[in-house]
């Protein structure tokens, strides 16, 4: 009933010509993909050579921040209604990339996310605890702080069509890998705290993990049950890596 989401998260790489000659070798081998939602997260300035190249295609092409503003004296940012218009289809919001050396906040977060909804944006809201905050025990005390706080303007009927990355910051880039244990309790810990909201919408969350997916890795934590695809960032680089990734979403 919900529909896995594979979401290759680009990071600050990808000039145009890049942009263009990796989605020109990856649409031929999703062609086949019908059991999976397939998007690629490029930086501002891949955006509008990404929605072209794409036009008609099943890769979606979401931007990675915005404003929460629809405009104003905001000098660098861009807004929801920008994205709108170039037609991208959703925005990674609240990356631990962003939150730790960006400054975002859980509050700027809990503005952003309903006015990129509003925009008609597909979201992406990352969560996840450092790994002093595993070791202290303090996991779920984080999640929950992350997860309350950006869903909080969300309008409860509004809660499922957010998708939510749990993305731990100690397996981002570090090739150190979740647990499945670790990544369901925690994918699963995630689901309850928007049931707490509203029991029926959390069925419909997707909830994505991300950290070190790999290849090597994906199937087995794509057949978790409560995880509803990846947020892959090295290995959405390289477009044999990613799609075999795309491959291992078990067909239901
Ligand atoms: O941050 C990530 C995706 O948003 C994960 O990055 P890696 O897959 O490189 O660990």
């Amino acid at each position: 009933m919900r529909t896995p989401l594979i979401a290759g998260n680009w990071k600050m790489h990808g000039t145009v010509a890049e942009t263009d000659e990796r989605i020109a070798a990856l649409l031929p081998r999703l062609s086949t993909v019908d059991h999976a939602d397939v998007a690629i997260c490029v930086p501002f300035t891949a955006l509008q050579a990404a929605v072209d190249s794409t036009r008609g295609s099943q890769l979606g092409v979401f931007a990675q921040n915005m404003h929460h503003e629809p405009q104003g004296a905001f000098t660098g940012e861009v807004s929801a209604p920008m994205l709108a218009e170039l037609e991208v289809g959703g925005v990674v919001l609240g990356h631990s990339e962003r939150r730790t050396y960006f400054g975002e906040t859980d509050r700027a977060l809990q503005l952003k996310v309903p006015a990129a909804l509003e925009a008609g944006l597909q979201v992406i809201l990352c969560v996840g605890e450092t790994e002093e905050e595993r070791e202290k025990g303090d996991t779920e005390r984080r999640l929950r702080h992350q997860v309350q706080e950006g869903l909080e303007k969300v309008p409860s009927d509004r809660l499922g069509d957010v998708i939510l990355a749990y993305e731990p910051v100690w397996a981002i880039g570090t090739g150190h890998v979740a647990t499945l244990e670790q990544a369901q309790d925690a994918l699963a810990f995630v689901r309850a705290l928007v049931a707490d909201r509203d029991k029926e919408q959390s069925k419909r969350s997707r909830i994505l993990y991300g950290g070190s997916m790999k290849p090597d890795n994906a199937a087995d934590l794509l057949a978790l049950p409560d995880c509803d695809g990846g947020l892959i960032g090295g290995a959405s680089l390289d477009v044999s890596q990613f799609t075999a990734i795309v491959e291992a979403v078990p067909r239901s």
